[in-house]
Formats: structure tokens, C-alpha cells, sequence
């Protein structure tokens, strides 16, 4: 596909006003401009270059200052004390400068990488009533205003704005106005640009008729935005966001805000441009507090990564579902059947079990001398210390209350009553007892929650732990799925739920505290030479490296790489797809937004997420009582109507109540149904090689995984425009065209059955192929 080129809608003469003077570059032979442009939209350009030339000149004039500024500003804050000029007016041309560089910084990469830094343009008309039925005639030229919007705010030398910040109050027209209700404007701009260069205009007039003075061009900005080429990153839509998604994206920042549609309603892009609105908003608040986007997947982060950045904003933390407990980072699925036992809340009485339980291997008894008394423990005692203990301890930080409660135990062993004197000696001995202290280490060590879930590769303990909640089957599949993690030495996404709710239950590992043991050692080294003990062996605790620097051969080194902290606690979470959370997941995310405001996504009808009631209250449980607000989109702006109405009809054969939004645009061009021959390599080969050919941007084979490894040769085909990928990681991505391939073994292989399919039904922008 090609970008659509701008088009003389209709124009009115050129008056002279001077803003409309074209005075910018002209159109020579190394023009950016597209050949054949009329040579009003030309004039038009020019115009806007114009302008969009003195914003660059006025940042680059600033990062000049900045640089001085930067050099002095302290210096400045320090006159300003002494010369007793107010300390907030120098701290205030600080900052503002300050700002002025780090944008003119940003804007080195906005120009390289992404579209305009001004993208807008309003003219408005301040006489205009709010019916816009005010006529030419009586428009006065004092009553106009041209207003430019960006990327971020810009003023001259005199603070005048030359560009609006688009998240600012006054830019809210140019997203808010519409022919009914104009809002003032008379025409909305978008300009097009290529780095600093304007290539093109789209306009759109919100008044019956056009002033004289005003040209009108282009076929609208939001046609020419949804049939360009998609390319293998989201792009923000800044410059096209429509008045319904304005309203989630301005809407309060309390609470829990809630964006429900059918595919390519473009939920992602406007909760992305809702966070990049927060931090504008409050950024105090919602910079320091953080802001977490959780996606489905890596190739999801990686999708939507961009778009942030191009927004200005960088201090947004995206995570994948595998990636959001610290040290821990993974893509592996389990399959459904695991998943489903490991997502649901039934486990956690499991996780419980395990927490509190034995350490395989410590040993069941203690025997020794201390203060001159035999003591001896056996296991019922040493279980019944550690219950009691647990119940009101993180396992990793009741070391000492362990070793006090077992101090108590031994005396109560003895027998001795009565004896205050004894018993506190006893105790102090207790206290400082080298054997009682490698014990200690044996009995109670730090556990690491990643050592605890894989005692559960033993299916006995599993069974014993479960005492009836899950079935002998899923007791052996679950075992059986941490043998392989021992095996391959990878988790799976749905472990890292576990790994988090066991992190919760043992708390951090603490750091061994170095204590210098002082005359300590020396008393206590003449005790036990007093009864024969010449060695006491502390167990030290295993040594670990910091995730990524563990290049062990051996899988168990590399599943416990890293230190897990404690989870970081968000100002504000945005959560993706959400309709296939699976409960153990909310509990997860919840941690880490105990007191954040929520943006949540979702569409219940692409969901792979089997019991949708549980994850409810898992949900509920995450949010709290915080007030809700809504918004549902209801327009796809991503597959041509033909795709869409083709995955429609899919889904409602069994989801007869899906969302199904109306798709804006058509192709003309039907999806096409094939055959998927007895080599399913060759039919592919040929559905994609007819595809290149139809479209610009990227491809994708979505394919079943009986399919993927005969399918894997046509990766990276096409100049690296295609890729082959299964359809559960095909969620919330987005393709130029695509080739589905045997849609009924997708739905035969897919937790999430049709509803999985008709997520890979709706990833194409332009072009699909079906092969059967
Ligand atoms: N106002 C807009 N202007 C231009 N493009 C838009 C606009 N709104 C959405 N889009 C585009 O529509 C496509 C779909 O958006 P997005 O991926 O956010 O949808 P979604 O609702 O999250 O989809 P799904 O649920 O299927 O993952 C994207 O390419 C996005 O850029």
C-alpha cells in the first residue's frame, strides 16, 4: 500500500493574509514534496514549513540557552539569594530553560525517528456562536486565531506560544470539534512531516462554508492515516485522535478507568496516549509514583514501544506477563491444561503449604549440649515451632524469632520448672550457641520463592501439599511442568505468577548480616570445647549473581539467577488485554498497584482466559473499592471491512453477543480463501509471496504450532517483512496483511478456542489470506 497523497478538496482563493503567505522552503528539485501535488497544496506547505521552520529555529535558539543556562543555573540561584532577587523567579527561568533543552534534545529524536513535532493547526474564529451559523460576512479579522499543536509546547523570546502542547486545555478543540459543534474552529489542519519537513496537509472544515481566506486541501486526516502502511511498530495517532477516544484519554485520573471494544478500536493506542496524558497532567505525581504498562508478550512491548517515546515521555515502564517479577523474564507457555491449574486461585492453599512447609533436606532433629544440658528436638516439635512462628512471620525475615521460638521449645524440653535464673541463662547461651546457629542455617535458610516452587517438581510433595484441592492428575501435571523448567531451565509466564505470590509468602532474601562475633565467639568456643565439640561447619548460603550476569551450563543456575526484591509500587497501572489475566495474574499486578489509579483494557470476546467469573473477583480484588468510570470504542480503525466482516461472522457463530465494532474503511478487496495443500510450506510460500506483492510494511504467517517449525523458513522472507508466529502471541499486534493457517486446528489447539482465532482474524490492516 501507498500513502494516500494530499488532494485539493475544495479552495478559496488566496487572500494575503499573511499567515497564509507561503514564505517557507520552496519546492526545488530535492523537494521531500510528492511529484504531481496541486500547486495550492503546495502553497500550502510552504506556508506551514514556514511556520514549523521558526519552531526548530526558536528550540535550537533554546538549546543554545540551555547550555549556558545549565553552566550557570546554580551559580544564577545563588546571585539571585544574595541579590535578593526572588529565588523562585531564578529557579523558574532554570527549569523553564531546563525544559527547553531536554525538548530540543527529544526533538533531535523526534525528528529522526518519528513524524512532526507540529502536527496541528487551528484556526478559530472567537466571534463564531456556538452554532456556527455566524457568516462570512460578519467574521471580523481581530476575532481569528491561528493556533499550532505539537508534540510539546513551544514559546518565543517574548512567550508567546508558537506550538501548543496537545495534552495542554487549549489544544482540546482540535480533538473536540466537530461540524456540529465547531467549538470556535473553523478549520482543523494536519500537517504531515517527514523529520522537520511538512510533506503534507489534510483539512477539515468544521463550518458550512469555507471564510474566503481559508484554502481547504487534502481527502481528511483520518482516511490518509488509516491506509498508509502500517510497518512493524505502533505508531502514536496524535495527530488523529478522534473527540470519543479523546475522552478516555482525558478523563480523570482517579479511580479505575475502564476501555472495552472490539479489535482495532485502538484501546492500546489510547490508553498509551492516556498514561503520556497522566504524566502531563500530574507529573509530579505520576513520575515518581511510575507508571506500569503491562502487555501480554515480548513482541508486544516491542510492538507499542515506541509510541511513548515519540510522545515525549520515556519514564513509562512497560512489562510483559512473563517479565514482571524482577530477575525473572520469560516468553514460554505452558500448555493449557498446566496453565489453567497454575492461573486459578485454587493453587494458592498449595503455595500456602509450601511456604510453611519443610525444607527438603533440613534435617529433623537437633541434638546438643547448651548450658551444660542435653537437648533434643525431634520433628513434631521442630514442624510445630515453625507453624507457630509462620503464622506471624515472613519465612526470610523470622530467622531470629525461629531461633528464639525453638530457644523456648528446648527449655520447655527439659523439664526444669521454676528456675527463672537458669532459664535466662539457658536463653542468653541460647542466643549466641554456635551449633544452635549452624543449625539454625541448616533448619531455617533463607529460601529464595523460585527454590520453593521447584520442590514442587516432586509430585508427592505436590499431593501431599494439595490434600484434595487439585486432582491426582493435575497434582502430576504440575510436577511434571516444574521438571521441565528444571529441565530446559526456563519458567513459564504463568510460573511468575506463583514465583510472586511465594515472594509475598517468604518475603526478599535478606543479605547474610556479617556479624563480628567479638568475645561472643571466644565464650562460646570455650563452652563447646568444655563438651568435646572441636568443629562447628556454618552452612553458608549459596552465592548469587545479579540476572543476566549467570552463563551457567546448568539449568537450575539459571532459573534462580538474579535477586527478587520486593515488588515496585506504581502510581498508576495500565494493563492490556486484560481479559486474559488469568486470577493468579490480577493477584500479581495488584501487588504492585496497592495504591494506584488503573487503566484497564480489554474485549471479553478475544479472551483465552477459560473461567472469566473467577478473574472478575480476582480483578475486584486488585481494585479495591476506587470509583469506576467507562468508555467503550466501537469504531475499528485497523482491518479493512471486508477482514473484519469475514472474522465477525466467525466469532458470532459462537459468541453470539461479541463486541463487534463497524469497520471505517474498505479495500474493495475480499479476503482470500485457499486450500492448505498436502505441503503446507508451498501454500504458504505462494499466499505470501502474492501478498508481498499487494502490500507495503509487514506480514505475518499465524499459524498453529503443528504448522510452525515446516512454516519457520518463510521468517524474515520478503526483505525481513515477514514473520511467523503462533496466534496466542499475535495479541494486541498488528500486520499490513496476514495468512491465517488452518483456522480450525487454531481453534482445536488454542485455550481460548474461536476466541483465539478471531483475535488472528483481526491482526490484518489491508490484506488476509486463509488457508484451509
Ligand atoms: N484515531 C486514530 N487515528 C489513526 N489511527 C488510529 C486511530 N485510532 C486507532 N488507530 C489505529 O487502529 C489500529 C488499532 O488500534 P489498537 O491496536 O489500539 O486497537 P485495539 O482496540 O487495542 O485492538 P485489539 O483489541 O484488536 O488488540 C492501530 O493501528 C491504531 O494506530
Amino acid at each position: 500500500m501507498s500513502t494516500s497523497n494530499a488532494s485539493t478538496r475544495s479552495t478559496g482563493p488566496s487572500t494575503g493574509l499573511p499567515a497564509e503567505r507561503p514564505t517557507g522552503r520552496p519546492r526545488g528539485p530535492h523537494s521531500a514534496l510528492p511529484e504531481g501535488l496541486p500547486e495550492d497544496v503546495v502553497e500550502q506547505i510552504a506556508v506551514e514549513q514556514a511556520h514549523v521552520d521558526r519552531v526548530h529555529e526558536e528550540l535550537e535558539k533554546a538549546g543554545r540557552r540551555a547550555d549556558d543556562v545549565q553552566a550557570e543555573g546554580l551559580a544564577r540561584g545563588r546571585i539571585a539569594k544574595s541579590a535578593e532577587v526572588g529565588l523562585e523567579e531564578a529557579a523558574g527561568l532554570f527549569e523553564r530553560d531546563a525544559l527547553m533543552f531536554h525538548a530540543a534534545k527529544r526533538r533531535t529524536a523526534l525528528d529522526t525517528q518519528y513524524e512532526g513535532l507540529v502536527f496541528g493547526r487551528l484556526d478559530i474564529d472567537h466571534g463564531m456562536g456556538p452554532d456556527a451559523s455566524t457568516n462570512g460576512s460578519r467574521r471580523r479579522a481581530e476575532d481569528r486565531e491561528i493556533r499550532y499543536i505539537g508534540r510539546l509546547g513551544v514559546r518565543d523570546d517574548d512567550y508567546e506560544p508558537l506550538v501548543i502542547d496537545w495534552r495542554a486545555p487549549a489544544a482540546s478543540p482540535f480533538y473536540r470539534a466537530t461540524p456540529a459543534q465547531p467549538m470556535g474552529v473553523l478549520r482543523r489542519r494536519v500537517l504531515r512531516s517527514k523529520g522537520p519537513t511538512v510533506i503534507g496537509i489534510e483539512d477539515d472544515l468544521m463550518v458550512p462554508e469555507a471564510p474566503d481566506d481559508l484554502v481547504i486541501v487534502g481527502d481528511g486526516a483520518l482516511m490518509a492515516a488509516l491506509t498508509r502502511t502500517r510497518g512493524s511498530r505502533m505508531r502514536d495517532i496524535v495527530a488523529t485522535i478522534q473527540a470519543h477516544q479523546d475522552e478516555a484519554i482525558r478523563a480523570s485520573a482517579r479511580g479505575v478507568t475502564e476501555i472495552t471494544g472490539g479489535p482495532g478500536t485502538g484501546k492500546t493506542v489510547v490508553a498509551l496516549h492516556r498514561a503520556a496524558y497522566l504524566l502531563y497532567s500530574d507529573r509530579r505525581r505520576f513520575e515518581s509514583g511510575g507508571i506500569l504498562v503491562l502487555g501480554p508478550s515480548g513482541a508486544y512491548t516491542a510492538y507499542i514501544e515506541r509510541v511513548l517515546p515519540s510522545l515525549g515521555e520515556e519514564s513509562v515502564v512497560l512489562r510483559a506477563l512473563g517479565d514482571v517479577v524482577d530477575a525473572v523474564n520469560t516468553e514460554r507457555l505452558d500448555p493449557p491444561a498446566v496453565a489453567r491449574i497454575k492461573g486459578s486461585t485454587r493453587i494458592r492453599p498449595l503455595l500456602g503449604a509450601a511456604a510453611r512447609g519443610r525444607v527438603p533436606d533440613a534435617p529433623t532433629e537437633f541434638r546438643a549440649m547448651v548450658s551444660g544440658r542435653a537437648v533434643r528436638l525431634e520433628a513434631r516439635t521442630l514442624d510445630r515451632v515453625r507453624s507457630q512462628v509462620l503464622r506471624q512471620h515472613q519465612r526470610n525475615a523470622a530467622t531470629k524469632a525461629a531461633q528464639a521460638a525453638l530457644g523456648e521449645a528446648a527449655w520447655t524440653s527439659l523439664g526444669i520448672t521454676g528456675d527463672r535464673e537458669a532459664k535466662a541463662d539457658f536463653l542468653d547461651r541460647w542466643e549466641d550457641h554456635l551449633e544452635v546457629e549452624a543449625f539454625m542455617q541448616a533448619w531455617w535458610p533463607q529460601v529464595d520463592p523460585r527454590e520453593v516452587l521447584l520442590w514442587l517438581a516432586d509430585p508427592d510433595l505436590v499431593r501431599r501439599h494439595a490434600r484434595g484441592a487439585l486432582s491426582g492428575d493435575d497434582a502430576a501435571l504440575l510436577a511434571e511442568s516444574f521438571r521441565v523448567a528444571l529441565e530446559t531451565g526456563t519458567w513459564s509466564v504463568a510460573d511468575v505468577a506463583l514465583i510472586d505470590d511465594l515472594a509475598a509468602r517468604v518475603g526478599p532474601v535478606q543479605e547474610e548480616a556479617r556479624e563480628e562475633r567479638g568475645f561472643y565467639e571466644i565464650e562460646e568456643l570455650d563452652d563447646l570445647s568444655s563438651y568435646g565439640v572441636t568443629e562447628v561447619q556454618p552452612v553458608a548460603a549459596p552465592a548469587r549473581e545479579s540476572a543476566g550476569t549467570v552463563r551457567s551450563d546448568d539449568p537450575r543456575d539459571r532459573l534462580l539467577a538474579g535477586r527478587i526484591g520486593k515488588p515496585d509500587d506504581y502510581a498508576h497501572v495500565l494493563v492490556d488485554e486484560a481479559q486474559d489475566l488469568s486470577p493468579m495474574q490480577w493477584r500479581m499486578i495488584g501487588r504492585r498497584g496497592r495504591h494506584a489509579s488503573w487503566t484497564v483494557v480489554g474485549d471479553a470476546a478475544q479472551a483465552s482466559w477459560p473461567d472469566p467469573s473467577e478473574a472478575a473477583a480476582a480483578r475486584e480484588e486488585a481494585f479495591g473499592t476506587q470509583a469506576r468510570q467507562a468508555f467503550h470504542m466501537d469504531t475499528n480503525y485497523r482491518n479493512a471491512r471486508e477482514i473484519f466482516d469475514y472474522a465477525a461472522k466467525v466469532v458470532r457463530r459462537e459468541v453470539p453477543d461479541a463486541d463487534i465494532p463497524q469497520a471505517v474503511r474498505e479495500t474493495g478487496v475480499e479476503p482470500v480463501d485457499a486450500p492448505l495443500g498436502a505441503d503446507p510450506l508451498a501454500s504458504a510460500r505462494a499466499a505470501v509471496e502474492r501478498i508481498l506483492d499487494e502490500v507495503d510494511g509487514a506480514v505475518a504467517v499465524v499459524t498453529p504450532s503443528r504448522y510452525a517449525a515446516r512454516l519457520e523458513p518463510l521468517s524474515g522472507s520478503g526483505g525481513g517483512r515477514v514473520q511467523v508466529i503462533d496466534p496466542m502471541s499475535t495479541k494486541g499486534l498488528e500486520y499490513d496483511a496476514t495468512v491465517v493457517v488452518d483456522p480450525d486446528e487454531i481453534t482445536r489447539e488454542s485455550p481460548g478456542g474461536i476466541r483465539v482465532l478471531y483475535v488472528a482474524l483481526t491482526r490484518a490492516a489491508h490484506r488476509m489470506t486463509v488457508l484451509s
